[in-house]
């Protein structure tokens, strides 16, 4: 059995973390913590894998401090930038279990919007324009999402490797409407009362537009990729940090 423990289990994503670990037959809930609990409670003794849904302000420091007890963590929490993956990195090169520690990190669990982003990558080079729009729920604390600025992100990277230079945009005056700009990637976001979490990619040619979009209805829809990463942490995933729930699916 895999044990596992859930940090932010009073969460609406940690809600459905304790449900479906409670309901894998190969897995048994160890602990389920939340703000205001002890994290040292978490230790190898009762814990493989901790998984981490919480806020963006508390999680990198929730999973420094997880590596600092030895375990193997998945984090489904946004908020991440490449000098905070950093830290985690040189968290694990300077913990307890340098050759052994694992750290996941998913911008989106949902096959949907994984493979929405793999379709958009590999479209990239073959548009003049790309820009992204995010659509979620208004209880969200941050925007643009962080599936968004992985998307755009990436854009921006297969744009580079193909010697693509700026998209045109004749804008002169901006209010705002152009939303935020990520690695030159334009980036939209919608919050509105009855939206779970979706996202289309637009691209665009003279005379031709490609639409890529994933919508999760439910956070059930997350559910299946958290338990996949949590066996494959507990199981045959390499040691040290990994990105985006791509990593562990045959694309
Ligand atoms: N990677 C993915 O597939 C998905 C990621 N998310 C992300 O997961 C995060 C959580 O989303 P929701 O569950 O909707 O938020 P939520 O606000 O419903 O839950 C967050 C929980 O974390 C708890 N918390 C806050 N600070 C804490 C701390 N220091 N230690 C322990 N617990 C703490 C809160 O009390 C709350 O129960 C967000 O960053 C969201 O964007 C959400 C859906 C899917
Ligand atoms: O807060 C959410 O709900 C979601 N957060 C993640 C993000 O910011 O990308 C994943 C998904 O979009 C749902």
């Amino acid at each position: 059995m895999i044990r596992v423990s859930v940090v932010g289990a009073k969460g609406r994503m940690g809600g459905h973390v304790v449900e479906a670990v409670r309901g894998a037959a190969d897995m048994e809930l160890a602990l389920a913590l939340d703000a205001g609990d002890d994290l040292t409670l978490i230790s190898p003794e009762n814990t493989d894998v901790v998984v981490e849904f919480t806020v963006p302000s508390a999680s990198l420091g929730n999973v420094l401090a997880l590596v600092a007890q030895g375990v193997d963590v998945v984090v489904g929490t946004t908020g991440w930038t490449e000098e905070r993956l950093e830290q985690v990195r040189q968290a694990i090169a300077a913990g307890p279990r340098p050759g052994g520690q694992k750290v996941f990190v998913a911008p989106n669990f949902a096959i949907s919007a994984v493979l929405a982003d793999h379709f958009a990558v590999q479209a990239a080079k073959y548009f003049e324009s790309a820009e992204v729009i995010e659509m979620h729920h208004p209880d969200k604390v941050d925007a643009p999402s962080g599936t968004a600025l992985h998307t755009a992100r990436a854009i921006a990277a297969a744009r580079r490797a193909a010697g693509m230079g700026p998209m045109p945009d004749a804008t002169q005056t901006d209010g705002g409407s152009r939303g935020q700009v990520v690695d030159g990637v334009h980036v939209h976001a919608v919050r509105l009362r009855g939206l779970n979490a979706h996202e289309e990619v637009l691209l665009g040619n003279a005379g031709e537009q490609l639409v890529i979009r994933a919508d999760s209805f439910d956070r059930g829809s997350f559910m299946p990729g958290v338990l996949l990463a949590v066996r494959r942490l507990a199981a045959d995933a390499p040691a040290g940090l990994t990105v985006g729930l791509d990593s562990f699916l045959d694309l």
